[in-house]
């Protein structure tokens, strides 16, 4: 039985479009809804119900853990959301075209600002309507804390110490916790819980829709990682 399940949210708008998304909050596709009943129905059949839940401050990740939580009977499970479990802030490349960035700039420097570990993409100003600054989601933080772009690395740096403030204590209580949030925030913490390098995690991709399970020690150092799926034989599939 997991101890901890990471869940990228569904397929969104955006991931249909081909579109970096980043803070924009754009909301499940079709596609993406039936796949957040999916990894609800996986959790049952794996006998997983969560006892508290994490979530970011966006609507493809707080739909995708209700929908998820509906399929479960478990709309009652106590839910906290914060903005650092958000997506990483994709700056300036929001709302383009990952295919028409490619064809404008080149494959390898969208690459780079996809997956390279410390390089952020260029910066939104703080009077874009893109940025931060005017959402009110976003009103309670400080300004440093409000990104107008953000590398991995720099979510890394937010992410978790929530994870260390919020989340672990609940872990260490033995509470099952379900985090519903980002390819992104979700990269990171599985770069630290599973001691993966700089150099290594640009290779590492979570896909939708798909409960990443764990099994932890009593210090929270992974013990077993496979991903929640009928696809394989023993409804188990090995995680990278
Ligand atoms: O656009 C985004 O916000 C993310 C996740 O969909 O994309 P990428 O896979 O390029 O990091």
């Amino acid at each position: 039985m997991p101890d901890l399940i990471l869940l990228r949210h569904g397929q969104s708008d955006w991931n249909k479009q081909n579109r970096f998304t980043g803070w924009t909050d754009v909301d499940l596709s079709d596609a993406g809804r039936s796949e957040a009943e999916e990894a609800g129905r996986l959790m049952a059949a794996h006998g997983f119900y969560p006892e508290i839940c994490f979530t970011s401050y966006l609507k493809r990740a707080i739909r995708t853990l209700w929908i998820a939580l509906d399929g479960l009977d478990r709309m009652w499970v106590p839910v906290q959301k914060h903005w650092r479990l958000n997506e990483r802030h994709y700056g300036d490349l929001q709302g383009l075209n990952k295919a028409e960035m490619a064809a404008k700039v080149g494959e390898e420097q969208v690459h780079v600002w996809r997956r390279s570990f410390d390089i952020a993409p260029p910066a939104l100003k703080p009077d874009d309507p893109r940025h931060p600054d005017g959402d009110p989601k976003y009103a309670a933080l400080s300004e440093q804390e409000r990104p107008g772009t953000e590398s991995l690395k720099d979510t890394i740096d937010r992410v978790l110490p929530y994870w260390h403030q919020a989340v672990a204590p609940e872990l260490k209580a033995g509470r099952k916790v379900l985090i519903s949030a980002h390819g992104n925030s979700l990269r990171g913490l599985v770069k630290y819980l599973d001691g993966i390098s700089d150099a290594d995690i640009p290779g590492v991709e979570i896909p939708t829709g798909t409960p990443l399970a764990y099994r932890l020690d009593a210090a929270l150092s992974p013990t077993d990682k496979f991903y929640l799926s009928e696809r394989s034989p023993s409804g188990i599939a090995a995680a990278k």
